[in-house]
């Protein structure tokens, strides 16, 4: 089997320019995720392709040294693309000793073409598989479907260029040139047209992939506090009553409101209000446990699901976080805001009539009692057998009356 070689290095000339147009379009003046990097690097495989092409029409040192030194430039760039993806620090005097050594191996090896094929091969060879090393020694900042597309595409290569390495020591090549159609040759270039298409189409679903993951967070997070906003916290919520009536197990929910919170946005303003905002969650967060979740409810409510927790557990909890609020001001600008929370505390083994949104009524009932109490105080909501609807246990369980 064998095809025309020009013409299939022209198309991956042409394809490595029209996809290399299209990354440097879309991507200009938003550099990001190393997409520059690739662009860049087909750019230069497509001139190492020209030279090959135009073997016999120009020097020699040209075609062969040039033509060669600037596809193991385009490795070392695919390189530097994927560490960028990865947010690692770039190492160039590092990465660019192949194409160095390339350039020194075919000045070398010039007038014995089987050698410089073979060297060629493997150094190329090597050069795909640290690319391909890169990318799955850091896996978790790379995952999905565009990850699997690229290291596909450059474990093919790799082994295409190994075989033509090895196919170059085996076989005698003298008076053969790189233009030659024969099926190594026929092979070759058509691989490297598949692995260029699947490689490239793979680094870019990887970062559609990441902006995919970095939006569907942002749609979960309060954008001021930084934590789960209302849907995800109710999402959050609803996991941890499934998981606790299968598991049978005990769980708690914390309704946290900033007290007179109207007032430090009256007399400090709303930046301040904000910034209180901010340092309440602040210290939330460094009192609960990785498998706790808090989120924001509503302006000044936030609520804390504790999975595995039991009702005085989670009391204690409420307390430290009133007590520790009060003795840690809000800095604002060279001053002190004094904060204060109130909190409603559900918490038991749930039945299983129970939903989230009866949870909720609950810690918000215990609320509306702790603020009905003065303030600064945590309330629980109900402290024995399952939890039912609205108007039965719930119902009368503030300790002090209304004011
Ligand atoms: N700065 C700021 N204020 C907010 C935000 N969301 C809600 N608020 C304000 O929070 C205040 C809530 O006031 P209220 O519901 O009366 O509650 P409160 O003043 O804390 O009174 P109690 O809860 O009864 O102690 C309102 O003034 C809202 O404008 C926000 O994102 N930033």
């Amino acid at each position: 089997m064998t095809a025309d070689v020009p013409t299939l290095m022209l198309m991956i000339v042409v394809s490595s320019v029209a996809m290399a147009a299209a990354l440097l379009v879309l991507g200009w003046g938003n550099w990001r995720d190393g997409l520059h990097y690739w662009a860049m690097s087909l750019l230069v495989g497509a001139a190492g392709y020209v030279l090959f092409l135009l073997r016999g029409q120009i020097a020699d040192a040209w075609s062969v040294v040039w033509g060669n030194t600037l596809m193991s430039v385009m490795f070392a760039g695919l390189l530097a693309a994927v560490r960028n993806f990865q947010g690692q620090p770039m190492q160039w005097p590092v990465m660019l000793v192949p194409p160095l050594f390339m350039a020194a191996l075919m000045q070398h090896f010039m007038a014995n073409y089987g050698l410089r094929v073979a060297c060629a091969s493997y150094l190329l060879a090597c050069q795909t598989l640290w690319v391909w090393w890169t990318l799955h020694a850091r896996r978790q900042s790379s995952p999905g479907r565009g990850a699997w597309l690229l290291a596909a595409g450059l474990a093919v290569e790799a082994a295409m260029l190994l075989a033509r390495g090895s196919s170059a020591l085996a076989s005698a090549m003298e008076g053969s040139s790189i233009l030659h159609g024969n099926t190594v040759q026929t092979l070759t270039f058509m691989v490297a047209f598949i692995a260029l298409l699947v490689t490239s189409m793979g680094f870019v679903f990887m970062a559609k992939d990441r902006a995919d993951e970095t939006n569907r967070r942002l749609a979960g997070q309060d954008a001021l506090t930084g934590v789960a906003n209302r849907r995800s916290i109710i999402a959050a919520l609803e996991r941890a009553v499934a998981s606790a009536l299968r598991q049978r197990q005990f769980m708690a929910l914390m309704m946290v409101d900033i007290d007179h919170f109207k007032h430090v946005n009256d007399r400090y303003g709303h930046l301040a209000g904000d910034q209180v905002l901010r340092h309440v969650v602040a210290l939330i967060q460094q009192r609960i446990r990785a498998q706790d979740m808090v989120g924001r409810y509503g302006g000044e409510e936030f609520l804390v699901v504790l999975p595995d927790t039991t009702l005085q557990g989670a009391r204690a909890l409420a307390q430290q976080l009133c007590d520790v609020v009060q003795a840690t001001p809000c800095a604002w600008e060279g001053g002190h805001i004094p904060v204060t929370l109130s909190i409603g505390v559900y918490g038991g083994v749930l039945a299983p009539q129970d939903a989230w949104d009866l949870l909720i009524h609950a810690a918000d009932s215990a609320l509306y009692c702790a603020k009905a109490a003065g303030r600064n105080r945590v309330e629980l909501a109900q402290a024995q057998g399952p939890f039912t609807r609205p108007g039965s246990a719930l119902s009368g369980t503030c300790p002090t009356p209304l004011s």
